[in-house]
């Protein structure tokens, strides 16, 4: 395998160019001072945050090149084989970490779509690194980054509807703030929260009405569709809807007019749709419960923050920024106790719940030096990470034991249970579900097609 050097500009996007077979030496050339005349600093190797890799044929040493390239760079692929890559590969091309793949045969191609994505994924590097997007997101484990990518994207480089899925306290109305700041509107960002929306006053809400509209309509007063003219509509529990305001809101995003209630005259309102919601809307629109007209209408773009138990490693990094707000500088050192404490205790509200956690042990927190396990109040004890197997599971096994249940029995039972949970939990995701069983998707899979078949 080849490395090769070309023109090293300082402008603009810089990445590397690798070249990894010596038959596209000449092709790789070509595209370096392509490159180079369109403004790419071409780097000779790696290291740097964008690379570009040449190769010959789709086989296990690209995929394993590719892997290991793409672990410290935003890594595009170009496959210079004389027929296309098949799905399959190509696929694998990107679970191996690269962000796209292109096919030149031969290794001709335009320059500019390198180029595009170079600049594209640069941009997006930069937010991503900015402190609007760091101070917002806290988080640096492999899926939050994910998420804030998708996020970053979806806000900054387009105009699309949003759906941001996922349980309470992850952060969903933080990414709706994020995707207000990044997409540039003019306008504010109206939050109406669905779930509290009473059905008789949900008209008023989004449409605004007319003095006199109804009894208690004392003045004319404008509604959510006006107020988020040229800014975000940001609907929170849109799952919780009632059917008759999901026509509505189904009719305003189509026609982009409204009018307000007790009013004839059409008023013009244009914004972004930003919706969130810890229900499985998919499933609602299968069941009825939502319309699938407007769930296609709201999720132009849909993401889903993890939940914290999915992403220990942002733990500490929460803490500290919650810890730098309590303090309003520099935060106080965590006594080692302390720190396992705080990892080892569940969050089921998430975020959320951390954030609390963390301002109740400030609350007592006083002097210098470190936070100490004293700091940690006495209800939040009941809390404290406790030995695992504990006494109530042993209570469980022992009464299985009592009932004569044979080992075999109980280790199965015991797995079975936490199958259930997990997929449960996972909304039936089996990759996610496997991930945290800390199995592979194949031995989920088998081991749910065997509990399927196994008689009652
Ligand atoms: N990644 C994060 N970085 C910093 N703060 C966060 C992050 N995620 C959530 N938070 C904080 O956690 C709290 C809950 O976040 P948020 O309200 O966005 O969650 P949510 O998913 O909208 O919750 P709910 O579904 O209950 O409305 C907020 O105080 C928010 O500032």
């Amino acid at each position: 395998m080849e490395t090769m050097v070309t023109t090293d500009t300082t402008d603009t996007a810089a990445a590397w160019l690798y070249v990894a077979d010596p038959s596209l030496n000449a092709a790789g050339q070509r595209l370096g001072r392509e490159l180079a005349a369109a403004g790419v600093a071409v780097l000779p190797k790696p290291p740097g945050e964008l690379g570009v890799v040449l190769f010959a044929a789709w086989d296990a040493p690209t995929t394993a090149l590719l892997a290991q390239l793409s672990a410290r760079a935003t890594v595009l692929a170009i496959c210079c084989a004389p027929s296309p890559p098949s799905r399959g590969s190509a696929w694998e091309a990107l679970d191996a970490g690269a962000a796209d793949c292109l096919h030149w045969p031969g290794g001709a191609g335009d320059a500019a779509q390198v180029t595009a994505r170079l600049r594209r994924w640069r941009a997006v590097a930069r937010l991503m690194a900015s402190d609007t997007v760091r101070d917002c997101l806290v988080g640096d484990s492999p899926a939050w980054r994910a998420l804030v990518r998708s996020v970053v994207e979806v806000a900054a480089f387009t105009q699309s509807p949003v759906l941001i899925t996922g349980e309470t306290g992850t952060g969903k109305e933080q990414i709706a703030q994020l995707i207000h700041r990044l997409g540039g509107a003019r306008g504010e960002l109206i939050l109406l929260d669905c779930a509290t929306l009473s059905p008789e006053l949900s008209g008023s809400e989004f449409f605004g009405h007319e003095r006199g509209a109804f009894t208690g309509a004392a003045a004319a007063r404008d509604g959510a569709f006006a107020l988020a003219d040229g800014g975000i509509l940001f609907l929170d529990e849109v799952g919780e809807l009632p059917p008759s305001m999901q026509a509505q809101l189904l009719r305003v995003i189509q026609e982009r007019q409204y009018k307000r209630v007790g009013s004839n005259t059409w008023q013009p309102t244009r914004f972004r749709l930003v919706c969130a919601t810890n229900r499985d809307l998919e499933a609602d629109v299968a069941s009825g419960a939502f319309r699938a007209d407007l769930y296609y209408r709201i999720a132009g773009w849909r993401c889903r923050p993890p939940a914290l138990r999915e992403r220990p490693g942002d733990i500490l990094q929460l803490v500290d920024h919650f810890l730098r707000q309590l303090a309003g500088g520099e935060p106080p050192r965590l006594d080692p106790a302390v720190r396992e404490y705080l990892l080892t205790r569940g969050y089921p509200g998430n975020v959320r719940d951390l954030r609390q956690t963390v301002a109740r042990i400030w609350h007592r927190h006083c002097g210098p030096g470190p936070v100490t396990i004293g700091d940690v109040p006495p209800d939040e004890r009941l809390h404290g990470a406790r030995a695992w197997p504990d006494a109530a599971f042993a209570a469980v096994v022992g009464h299985a034991v009592d009932l004569g249940v044979s080992l075999s029995h109980i280790s199965q039972a015991a797995a079975d249970a936490a199958i259930q949970l997990v997929l449960a939990q996972e909304q039936g995701n089996n990759q996610r579900a496997a991930a945290r069983l800390g199995i592979t998707d194949r031995a989920l899979q088998l081991r749910r097609k065997a509990a399927a078949r196994e008689p009652d």
